[in-house]
Formats: structure tokens, sequence, C-alpha cells
């Protein structure tokens, strides 16, 4: 609000008694939710006024109005409809707005009978931000919408931090350790809507950069909601436990995180509860860890403009429901790293490839499962409609078939488990909702008619009378037409009149005389028509309405029932839901296993890494789709040479459009894939688990953070260099080629040396250096790879093919002729070229290898203490001169001795 507007904190104003009832209701409940626009609820429509409507207004591109005066001036004012608040309320949250809804808490009728004057009275039901979203037009079904909050606990030996993150709408609640440095990969990782950070963390430098460059909204609390005394309170009420013990060894930073985030909840949803499972801690590195440059760059769930289509998710998505596609997003985001659960993932999907029936019938039974999991959270916070009970109840028939298709005995522990859990519903609650719901209900409770005939007699006969008086009504249009000798004569309806005769005006006269006087009231003349009304008619209407009303108060009521018999079931239907969606996944990798021809690989522990035909799964159906011939597939070995300790690393050189990029890729996410509990786009895959994968690919400015191509690309190659252990897998791409060529050609030499000796990690480095191949002569575990090309007639052809050996050249120009460069650039650049090899032939830097020192003997160099202060003669004769009390002579003196020490030393 500007300045001079009337602020509802300000008690003059609100005693000021030119301020109407409703602007003092609509100020007090505006100053209780600043940060929010407030939707105030009148009667079909959510109003927004002053400057929360000038900022919709301009959000939605509504138009702006004025509703009446406030202290002498015009109230800007805009409105939705309630019918389609969702669409917009979704427009404000993606625009980074947050809403507070504001509903009627009672009926206008009981204002009235309080006096003319009387409000109705109303209260904000609930906030709306982009973490707490349950609607379904307001969430992508295939996505969860994690809400996340970072707890931390200042210790002794630095910060503890872990991170908490719930999707209200599925109940998924999860927490898991980690560190400042471990954050940003953390982040990239949950990819929550929302994120909560205390006031003193989002104020504290130390996490600016990390909390910006989470692509999420970031939310502020105050730092006692993070408390973790207070916290661990709120959780064993939220839970209705005794102790946090049985949801495993929580520290206080866990407590922190999940007790902030269920007060967020708790505050949000206006005691509304979500069905939240129990926080389930990760224990830490389970997951491989990916930091978000890496991620972004492999195109895992999204490609780097953002789109789904394209990324790794997309090629491989067989799923058949929501909680399906859900899960494997998260899974191909969370690829393990224990042996056990990969194995027990890559055993049940190996069943499924090869019993192909027991699939199709699986994937066919799951496509009528529908989102168990979001209905059931709607109808928990009590905003389901009579469609979320039918989802339910299809949901629960579905899992019972699935159960029955399962039980054959002989089954994978993943199967046999997930099994189980489908088969653990109550037939009482499928037989309940079944008989009790019509085959396809209405979304909205309002609307009635979703209950069964036959289901409960008395609703039976409410309809019944309802639906009989409603017949006595159409047929007195007949008995009214006779009586009245009026042919026209209508019996209509509507919400002020209720039932009400109708005839022209010509008819007036007679209608008003005797007899029919005495029965037809005149209740309303409009230009043409004349409306009366009966006795007769008015008692029916009342009839119909009570008959109504019992029959809605009815259909409420076994609403109730089935929402209780539903949360009663709570437990076991979050269970088979999820079940339901990793049962989904499985059969997808199954499938695309089958479609696409991929093989089981043979995970293990240690640093093997052996693949044998080795394909790029995007590339692969994206070649197919534009029928633009095979892709080639290509072995890669990068475990460790015999009487070798460490893994390999492999620097392809090879022509620009060749497929080092897509070679590249293609191992990363076969390695990714395996340990996801997928097959993989391989003849044969030995993968010993990978606990980091690094990458550095592709090139992006990041200008909006002050950081060139080059900066970029050098911020991310750090990270790479300090953080790499041996178990890591490291991918490179063209280090050094956003600087002058001598620059990068050096920092590229420098990094294979400090991978080899320092990291020591299994490792591809493509690169446009030839220079580089020469590192192989020295470093025991370099291994040069080319793609191999043909030139045929002065041109190029592009065989994809990767050998061992070193290319020659990067066919750069013939490349440039392939994207049409003009004739007269091609052919002065390869006179250029032609003189610049010629040059290099003679100075010859690939001697450089046999010249150059070892980078063993820089690193010895680095671990040598400089030489002590004490020991140094000319820093000791500096210490004593004292040049304030020396003459100009005495000045030059002292300058040639220092000369003279300079030299010496
Ligand atoms: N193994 C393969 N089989 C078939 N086609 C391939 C293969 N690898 C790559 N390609 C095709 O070649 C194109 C170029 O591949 P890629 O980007 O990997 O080349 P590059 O060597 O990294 O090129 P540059 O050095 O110019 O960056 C791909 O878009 C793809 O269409």
């Amino acid at each position: 609000m500007t300045l001079e507007e009337p602020r509802a904190d300000d008690a003059d104003v609100l005693d000021d008694p030119r301020v109407t009832p409703m602007m003092r209701q609509y100020l007090e409940i505006k100053a209780a939710n600043p940060d929010c626009l407030l939707f105030y609820r009148m009667g079909d429509f959510y109003e927004l006024f002053f400057e929360d409507a000038e900022a919709a207004s301009r959000a939605l591109g509504i138009t702006l109005t004025v509703r009446g005066k406030h202290l002498g001036r015009d109230i800007p004012m805009c409105g939705v409809p309630l019918h389609t608040a969702d669409d917009y309320l979704q427009r404000l949250i993606a625009g980074g707005f947050r809403v507070a809804v504001c509903e009627q808490l009672e009926d206008p009728s009981e204002a009235r009978k309080r006096g003319s004057k009387s409000v109705v009275q109303r209260d904000v039901v609930r906030l709306v931000t982009p973490g707490t979203l349950t609607e379904e037009r307001l969430l992508d079904s295939s996505r969860n919408n994690f809400l996340a909050a970072l707890g931390r606990v200042k210790g002794a030996g630095g910060d503890e931090l872990a991170l908490a993150w719930a999707d209200i709408s599925t109940g998924e609640f999860r927490l898991m350790a980690v560190t400042a440095g471990e954050l940003p990969a953390a982040l990239a990782r949950v990819a929550p809507g929302e994120l909560l950070v205390s006031d003193a963390l989002y104020d504290s430098p130390e996490y600016r950069q990390a909390l910006r460059e989470a692509k999420t909204s970031v939310t502020p609390l105050p730092s006692a909601m993070f408390d973790s005394t207070a916290a661990e309170r709120r959780l064993l009420s939220f839970f209705a436990v005794a102790s946090l013990d049985g949801f495993g060894d929580l520290s206080r930073a866990d407590v922190a995180a999940a007790g902030a985030l269920v007060a967020y909840v708790d505050r949000t949803q206006k005691g509304g509860r979500p069905p939240l499972r129990p926080p389930r801690p990760e224990p830490s590195g389970a997951v491989v860890s990916i930091d978000p440059a890496t991620r972004a760059n492999l195109e895992l769930t999204q490609t780097l403009s953002g789109e789904r289509k394209g990324s790794l998710l997309w090629a491989l998505d067989r799923t058949v429901t929501s909680a399906g596609a859900r899960e494997l997003a998260k899974r191909l985001s969370a690829p393990l790293t224990d042996l056990k659960e990969i194995t027990r993932r890559l055993d049940a999907v190996g069943h499924l490839v090869e019993a192909r029936e027991m699939r199709a019938s699986l994937r066919e039974a799951l496509k009528a499962a529908p989102d168990l999991a979001r209905s059931r959270a709607r109808l928990a916070l009590m905003r389901g409609g009579p469609r979320d009970l039918a989802c339910v109840r299809d949901g629960v028939v579905a899992a019972g078939e699935l159960a029955t298709i399962l039980a054959v005995g002989g089954l994978p522990a993943a199967l046999e488990e997930i099994s189980a859990r489908l088969g653990a519903l109550s037939d009482e609650l499928r037989g309940a909702l079944a008989t009790a719901l019509v085959e396809r209900p209405p979304l909205n409770r309002r609307d009635g008619n979703f209950i069964a005939d036959g289901y409960r007699p008395e609703l039976d006969e409410a309809r019944a009378l309802r639906d009989e008086s409603r017949q006595v009504v159409a047929g007195l249009q007949a008995t009214y037409q006779d009586r009245t000798g009026v042919r026209s004569l209508k019996v209509k309806h509507n919400n002020v009149l209720g039932y009400f005769v109708e005839v022209t005006a010509q008819h007036e006269a007679k209608m008003r005389a005797e007899p029919l006087s005495g029965e037809f009231f005149h209740r309303q003349s409009l230009a043409n028509q004349i409306r009366f009304s009966t006795n007769e008619l008015a008692d029916l209407e009342g009839r119909i309405a009570s008959a109504a009303d019992r029959a809605m108060a009815l259909e409420n009521e076994i609403f109730d029932t089935l929402c209780h018999a539903i949360a009663e079931e709570g437990e076991r239907l979050d269970a088979a839901g999820e079940a339901l969606g990793e049962l989904d996944v499985l059969c997808s990798l199954a499938e695309i296993a089958a479609e696409r021809d991929f093989v089981r690989p043979e995970v293990q522990d240690g640093i093997a890494f052996d693949i044998e035909g080795g394909r790029h799964p995007v590339v692969e159906q994206a070649l197919e789709a534009e029928r633009s011939g095979p892709f080639v597939a290509n072995d890669c070995v990068l475990g460790p040479a015999d009487g070798q300790d460490a893994g390999r690393l492999l620097v392809i050189t090879g022509p620009n459009m060749g497929g080092k990029s897509t070679f590249l890729r293609q191992n990363a996410l076969i390695a990714l894939l395996a340990q996801a509990g997928s097959f993989v786009p391989a003849r044969r895959a030995r993968i010993g688990i990978v606990d980091r994968l690094f990458s550095r690919v592709g090139a992006a400015d990041d200008l909006a953070r002050g950081r060139s191509t080059f900066m970029v690309e050098m911020v991310e190659t750090a990270a790479i260099l300090n953080q790499a252990g041996p178990r890591s897998l490291v991918i490179l791409d063209e280090i050094g080629r956003g600087t002058a060529t001598f620059d990068g050609l050096s920092i590229a030499w420098a990094a294979i040396e400090h991978l080899h000796e320092v990291n020591r990690c299994r490792s591809l480095f493509a690169t446009h250096f030839h220079e580089l191949t020469a590192l192989a002569e020295t470093l025991p575990r370099v291994f040069n790879a080319t793609l191999r090309v043909k030139e045929w007639q002065g041109d190029v052809v592009f065989l994809h093919e990767v050998v061992s050996g070193t290319a020659d050249r990067s066919y750069g120009v013939q490349v440039a002729r392939l994207a049409g460069l003009p004739e007269a650039v091609l052919s002065r650049a390869k006179e250029v070229l032609e003189r610049l090899e010629d040059t290099e032939r003679k100075s010859g830097a690939a001697g450089l290898v046999s010249d150059l020192p070892l980078f063993a003997v820089h690193l010895a160099r680095e671990a040598k203490p400089a030489p002590a202060a004490k020991d140094d003669a000319l820093r000791l004769r500096m210490r004593d001169l004292a040049p304030d009390d020396m003459t100009p002579r005495d000045a030059l003196a002292a300058l040639y001795e220092l000369k003279r020490l300079a030299e010496e030393t």
C-alpha cells in the first residue's frame, strides 16, 4: 500500500467512523497477511483491492476497476470468478506471488440476521505458496512438487546442515544430512518448488550464492521456527508419537529442518492436515553426487532449454501412471550407490523383461490406476471432491488386480514386496466405495448426485420426493393452461421468484380478473410478460427444496463417512500408492529395455568400467526419428589396466561433428542408468559403482552472474579438479577452448596431469588440442582414442566410430563448408591453415613432452615450504632499515646493498 493509504495496524484508521464495516474487516485480514495477495471472497468472486488489485491486474492482464471509496479516495479493485480461480492462482504463483485465500465462513443470511450493517464472517482458510499446492490444475501430474527446508545447527566444528523435503500433494517426506559444499548438488537433485530457510541463514554470506543459484523460490522464516527443541515438539504432535526414535537416527539439524517444514505446512494449510508420512532419513552418500552444472549438461530430466522433450527422462519414459512418471523422474535424478539396492532393482527389471505376458497385463491394469496419492491428499485436506473418492475407488480396484497378477510366486524381492503392499488393502473399503459411488461422479460436492441409487434408502426417498414434485410441477402447466384457457401459459423457475406462471401481456386482464385472480397472484410485470404464483406452486416448491436439501445433506454425510474410512485405511493406501508408482517404473524400464535392446549391466564394487557397444539413448532415438542412419555403437574402457590401481584417462581427439561429445555423454548416462536400476543401451556393460559424477561439457555464458564463458568453464573445471576422487567419473569436453590457444592448451595439459596424478579417477577428455595426445607417452594411465573419418573427393565423411589412436586434424574447415560458409572465406581459411600447420611442424609443440619437467615435480615443489623469513638475508636487512632517519646518500647506499643481496640469494 502507498503511504497515504490506510493501514489496518493504524488504530486511527480502524476507529475512523467513515471506514465501512466491510473495509474494516478487509484491512484487518490484510494486515495479518501482509506478504500475500489477498483473495477476498465476495459471492461468486474473489476480489482484490488496493495495491493487490494493481499487482494482480498487471500480472494477470485483467481489468482494474474501482469499487466505492475509502476515506474519500477510490478503491482500486479487480476480481476473478470462483470457477476459474485455479487458473489465476496458478499464474500468480508462477509469477512469484503468494496468495491468501479468504473465504466467507457463514451464509450471508446469517449475517443479515445480526442486522443490516453486519458483515459476513470471513477469514483466511489457506495460504497458497509455490511449495504447498494440492489442486490438480495447479500441479504437473508427472512431477513432484517439493517443499524443502534447510535446517542448520551451529557447532564447534562448523555448521551441521540437513535438508528436509516433502510433497504435501502425495505425502512423501524425506531427510538428508548435507555439507555446505554438497548443498547445491542436493538442491539440484530435489529441485524443490519452494525452499524454507531461517532469516539468519538467509542473511548469512556463506549461503548466499547457493541460495541464489538454487532455481527455486526461497522463503525466509523467523529463526525460531527452526529451533530444534520447538521443532521436536512440533514433530511429536504432528505425527502423534511420544518419541522420534521410530523415525531413525535424527540429528538436531534433521529435526530443525523437518520441524520447520511441518510448522510451515500448518501455517499455510490453516490446520488442514496433509497425509505426510513420517520423514525417511537418507544415509549420506546413498545417491550419486551430481553437481548442478553436470546435471543440467547431461539433460537428465530436462534439456538445457528447460524442456522435458529431448531429455533422458523423455527418451526412457514408458510409464502409464502419474505416480510412475514421478517415481521415474526421481530415480533418474538420484542414481544409487548401494550395490544391494541396485541389484534388487535390476533383478526386478530383469524378471519383467523376460516375463513378457505378465508385463503386458500389469501395464494394462496400471493404465486404469488413477493418481491415488494426490486424491488421497486432497481428501485429507478437505479439499477433495466426489471425483477424488472415485479415484481412490479405482486405485483400490487396480491395486487388487495388480496383486492378483503378481500372485504367482517365485518373484524377485522387489516385486514380492510391491505385491504385498498392493494386496494389503481392505476389501471393506473396496466394497464401500464400489457400492456407494456412481460410476462417474462430478468434480464438486455441491453438484450432488454422486452417491449411487440404492445405497441409502433415505437418500432414495428424498430424491424420489424431489423428482416427483418436479414432475407434478411439470404437469401443472397443462392443468393451468386448461383452467385459464391460455395455451401459451408456461410454468418456469428462476432463483429470485422460484416457480412461477408466465403469460404474455395480452392475457394480463383476464388473469387479474375474477375468477382467476383468486388463484393466480401477481408477482412481476415485464415488458411483454406477466408473472404469477399460486399456493399450489409455492407448496410444491417448498417440498422440492426441502427434499433436495435433505438429499444433499445425506450425500454429504455419506461423503464424510467415506472420507473417514479412507483416512482409517490411510497408511495402507499410501503404501499401495507408492507401490503402484514403483511397479509402473519397473515395468516401464523393462518395456524400454525390450523395445530398444538394452542389456542388464554388471554393477559391482571397485572401479571397473567396460562398455561394449554403448549407445546414447537420446541421440539414437533422435536419429531414428529423423531417419538419419543408424547410431554407431562404441566401446569404452576406463577401468584399470593390468597392474594399475586406478582408472584410465581417455583423451579423445577427432573431427568436429565426429561424435566426441555424444560419446562422452553416453558413457556417463550408461553409468547413471545402471545405478538407477535400469538396463543400459549397450551390448555389455561392467561398471564399478561411481560415487560422484562430474562433467564439464557445453558452454554457456552466465552473464547474469558476471561470468564469461571461459570463467564458467574454469569454475566448473576447478570444482572437478578439487573434488574428484578415486571412485568418481569425470567427463571433460574441450577444456580451454574459450581462451587463446596457448593458454587453453596449457590449462588442458595441466588438468590432464592433475587428473592422472592427483584425482586418479576414471576420466574422459575430449579435445581439439592434438598436442595433448603426446601425454600418453609419459603418463601410464592415459590412452588415446579418436573418431574415424573418411575423406572422399575432398569432403569428409564421419564414421562416428571410436578407435584407439590420435587424430591428425580437426577438419574444421570441411565442417564449416557443410555449414554453408561462403566459398571465399573457406578458401582463404584453407590457405591460412596450411601456413599455420607448416609453422607448427617446424616449431614442434609436440616436443614439449620431452622438454617439460614432469607434473610430479610441480607437485613436489608446491609441497615444499617457502624459505622461512628468518633465513632470508634480504628480508632481514630490509627490516632493519629506518627510512625516516636516512639521508639520501644512505638510502642510495642501502639500495645498492639490497640489490647485491638479492643477486646473491
Ligand atoms: N555414434 C554415433 N552414431 C551416429 N551418429 C552420431 C554418433 N555420434 C554422434 N553422431 C551424430 O553426430 C553429431 C555430432 O556429434 P557430436 O556433437 O558428439 O560431435 P563432436 O565431435 O563433439 O563435435 P564438435 O567437436 O564440433 O563439438 C550428433 O548430433 C549426431 O547426430
